[in-house]
């Protein structure tokens, strides 16, 4: 489930990332050229494709063959001249899956051990401790301990511990996937926030399209070492040519949307380009005019050939078939245009013949359910 905030405005000195790179590793042969600015890119892609490779090489934790890799116009590799910076010197905030802080310090001491490797970067413009631990959220744990920390707040100090080393890129390798639910909806509107305020391009890989809806500027969808495609959460996900990376039983249509005012039967309407869409409740920091993202899975959208009768006129969206897909389980994915947007429905064989599914065909998508976070 994922709802997901604005885009944040590119900022023109910001750093951004801009690498192109060819690596050979066993069998396996990178070459990608991936470039990132300010705000969240996703790298998206199957087991293997190549993610946590890419990450690696910004890091200095691998080495290209041969390429270049720049963040905010300064090289750090480059292979044709023979410069290659190692990690320490790259500026460079990686977090990782399990936070691995130091036990035996504090919060606070945990905080400030990154920041001590990075003495020689500090600027005044570097953030600051006090800034960072309101950003995430951890102040009142500064004189804690690890072991004392719940999953979710030890995420939290671990990206504060990067933000404080004065990077000028986050490198995040699926940071939430050694978190229960409840644990991520807590961490979720923090990335948001780091996303949003902190003004570093942020290279993220995950696998969970909760995780793309939620926080995503940008995906970059990896296939066996190759970029397959670029672009925004909402045009990624609508392609036909990329439901086999963006399908299975997650299948789903990504819409932006613009939260509104509570109506008096206490639902909360979604303004989407496809049309409006109410549902009961939104994360608490999703307030009336926030932007967000829903996540429409496939399999909760009902598909009707005239326009529905006797049921509530909730969350009904007229469209054309644009695409049909059949499934390896007989079903059939169906693409349907909905004026500014697309919206995907999982049907049976039966259900697809029943109501002569094809491009062109005029249907009504009802949507039974939208997917906001990850928890609900
Ligand atoms: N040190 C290595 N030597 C040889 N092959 C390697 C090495 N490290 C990774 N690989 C191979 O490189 C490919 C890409 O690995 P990578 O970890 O980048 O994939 P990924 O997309 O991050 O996958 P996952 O989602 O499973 O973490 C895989 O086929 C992997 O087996």
């Amino acid at each position: 489930m994922a709802g997901s905030p604005p885009p944040p405005p590119p900022s023109l000195d910001a750093p951004s990332l801009d690498m192109d790179v060819a690596l050979r590793q066993g069998a396996f042969d990178l070459e990608a050229a991936v470039t990132a600015g300010p705000g969240l890119t996703v790298l998206f892609g199957q087991s293997g494709s190549g993610k946590s490779t890419l990450i690696d090489l910004v890091a200095g934790l691998r080495r290209p063959d041969r390429g270049r890799i720049a963040v905010g116009g300064v090289p750090l590799v480059d292979t044709a001249s023979g410069l290659w910076l190692p990690p320490h010197r790259r500026r460079v905030g990686y977090v990782f899956q399990e936070a691995r802080l130091l036990p035996h310090l504090t919060v606070r001491q945990n905080l400030l051990y990154g920041r001590w490797f990075a003495r020689r970067h500090l600027t005044v413009e570097a953030p600051t401790l006090d800034s960072v631990a309101d950003l995430l959220g951890i102040a009142p744990l500064l004189a804690r301990r690890p072991a004392g920390l719940s999953g979710g707040e030890k995420a939290r100090v671990a990206l504060g511990r990067a933000l404080l080393a004065a990077p000028r890129i986050l490198l995040m390798d699926e940071p939430l996937a050694a978190l229960d639910e409840s644990r991520k909806a807590e961490i979720l509107p923090y990335l948001e926030r780091l996303r949003d305020q902190v003004g570093l391009p942020i290279l993220y890989v995950t696998h969970a399209v909760a995780e793309v809806a939620r926080l995503a500027t940008t995906v970059v969808m990896l296939d066996q070492g190759r970029v397959r495609a670029v672009g925004a959460p909402s045009s990624l996900w609508s392609r036909p040519d990329l439901m086999d990376l963006t399908g299975g039983a997650e299948a789903g249509s990504l819409l932006d949307a613009v939260v509104g005012e509570r109506t008096g039967d206490g639902l909360i309407p979604l303004d989407t380009p496809a049309g409006r869409i109410l549902v009961p409740h939104l994360p608490t920091e999703l307030a009336p005019g926030s932007r967000t993202r829903l996540r429409i899975p496939a399999r909760d959208v009902l598909l009707s050939d005239r326009a529905p009768q006797g049921l509530s006129a909730l969350n009904i969206l007229p469209g054309v078939v644009s695409d049909v897909r059949l499934e390896e389980d007989g079903s059939r994915v169906v693409r349907l245009d909905c004026v500014g947007a697309t919206v995907l429905a999982r049907v049976t064989g039966t259900s697809a013949a029943a109501l002569a599914i094809a491009p062109g065909r005029p249907l009504w998508a009802i949507v039974k359910a939208v997917a906001l976070d990850p928890a609900t």
